[in-house]
């Protein structure tokens, strides 16, 4: 039986950032991770602009107090001024359009009075050459990488791109993860329950977990407890999978066909048993062409842990992320705890806001069937084995989901 770590480096050593490709640039990029670097096509802004709406001046004139200038033209965004601004002149700008030759600082409309005749009164007591103005080149610069390889695309960096006119980046893609649930006592959603029967719950919960980790999911359905159906299904996900997830079955019962079905398509097992709780039985492997296969425990909350632990991590790199996870910080709870575990445990929890920061408080669960006891949940608490007796306010590690 390997230790949670252990477990993980294990699988790590295995997974390895995807083969790059160029894709077109949509929210559905979001989250994934730019492979090769960008460079700015220009300089950004392209031409120096006005911050403020108001008066383009020339800072020198307005020295002497309640200066009054001659307003030559008047500049909206989207137009290029066609007038220089000299000694006693200002033009009139609005936010967003070119500052004039001749201008060096802009004055806002607050601070004027617009006077007969064509003129303004500048009522601001202080104008400083370059005041609200954006200088060209002051956000990005022509040729000039403006983000590197290894960024994780969010919604500021689609923003990046296109302001460097770009449509299409090099990424790394998302890796393709087949999920596979096993059981003759499973049927889905839609179906009526008969003796002996429960709804499969693992299948769309580790379908959004794949999406919410970065990969791209294919249900694959569920496998009864027939070797041979079991095995075309499971043949089927390794040939169209980065990662191969089958929840349940890899336990030692009878039917838990699953590690036998594996090693006989040639799934070398890296691990067969994890010291946690819950989600103990887990198998992690992989086949000669480089798929991860993880045999998932099937209570639903020991699958949820699981994924949670080593296939998120593994999904990152896969995806190019530097950092695999899963990310850990330390919280003081919010209640004493006192129990007693033969295996690190990681218990449901979720972040709580306070004056002084966050806590986190761990919520009731029945055990490792009792997934809508996990539902709440933001984090995992993780207790270690033996004796735990923690006092409220204890700082805990925890896992952030
Ligand atoms: N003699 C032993 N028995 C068990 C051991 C053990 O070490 N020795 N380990 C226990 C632990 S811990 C777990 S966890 C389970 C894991 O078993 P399997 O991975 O083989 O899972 P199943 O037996 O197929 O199912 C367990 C449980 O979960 C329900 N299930 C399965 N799939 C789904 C699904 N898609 N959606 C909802 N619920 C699901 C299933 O009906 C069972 O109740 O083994 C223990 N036994
Ligand atoms: O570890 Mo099993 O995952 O307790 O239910």
């Amino acid at each position: 039986m390997r230790e949670v770590a252990d477990a993980l480096a294990i699988v790590l050593k295995h997974a390895k950032p995807l083969k790059p490709e160029v894709t077109t640039l949509t929210a559905d990029v979001l989250g994934q991770v730019l492979a090769a670097d960008v460079v700015a096509d220009a300089d950004s802004p392209p031409f120096s602009k006005s911050l403020r709406d108001g008066f383009a001046v020339r800072a020198a004139d307005c020295a002497s107090p309640n200066a009054e200038l001659r307003v030559i033209e008047e500049v909206p965004a989207g137009k290029m001024p066609t007038k220089s601004v000299g000694a006693g002149e200002a033009s009139r700008i609005f936010t967003g359009a070119p500052i004039p030759d001749g201008a060096d600082a802009i004055v806002m409309q607050e601070d004027t009075q617009t006077l007969e005749g064509g003129r303004v009164r500048i009522t601001d007591p202080d104008v400083k050459p370059r005041q609200y103005v954006y200088a060209r080149g002051t956000e990005m610069r022509a040729g000039e990488p403006v983000m590197t390889a290894g960024t994780v695309i969010n919604p500021a960096a689609l923003g990046v791109l296109a302001n460097v006119g770009q449509t299409v980046a090099t990424v790394f893609p998302r890796p393709r993860v087949g999920i596979i649930a096993t059981g003759d006592e499973l049927v889905e959603a839609g179906a009526e329950l008969s003796a002996g029967q429960i709804r499969n719950s693992n299948g769309p919960m580790l379908t959004a977990q794949t999406v919410r980790g970065g990969g791209f999911p294919q249900y694959l359905g569920i496998a009864k407890d027939d070797r041979a159906v079991t095995k075309a299904l499971i043949a089927k996900g390794l040939a169209e999978s980065h990662v191969l997830l089958i929840a349940g079955g890899v336990s030692v019962g009878d039917f838990d066909l699953v590690p036998n079905v594996l090693k006989e398509l040639g799934v070398s097992f890296h691990v067969q048993q994890v010291r946690m709780k819950p989600g103990k039985p887990l198998l992690f492997g992989t086949t000669e062409t480089g798929v991860l296969v993880f045999g998932l425990p099937g209570n639903p909350v020991s699958s949820f842990v699981g994924f949670e632990l080593f296939v998120r991590p593994a999904l990152r790199i896969l995806g190019g992320h530097e950092a695999p996870g899963p990310r850990k910080i330390r919280l003081p709870v919010t209640e004493g705890l006192a129990e007693s575990n033969d295996r690190p445990t990681y218990k449901p929890a979720q972040l709580v806001p306070g004056e002084t920061g966050w806590s986190v408080r761990p919520l009731p669960n029945s055990g490792a069937p009792d997934l809508a006891g996990l539902q709440p949940a933001d984090a995992l608490l993780v207790l270690p084995a033996g004796e735990a007796r923690v006092d409220r306010g204890t700082l805990m590690e925890v896992v952030l989901l």
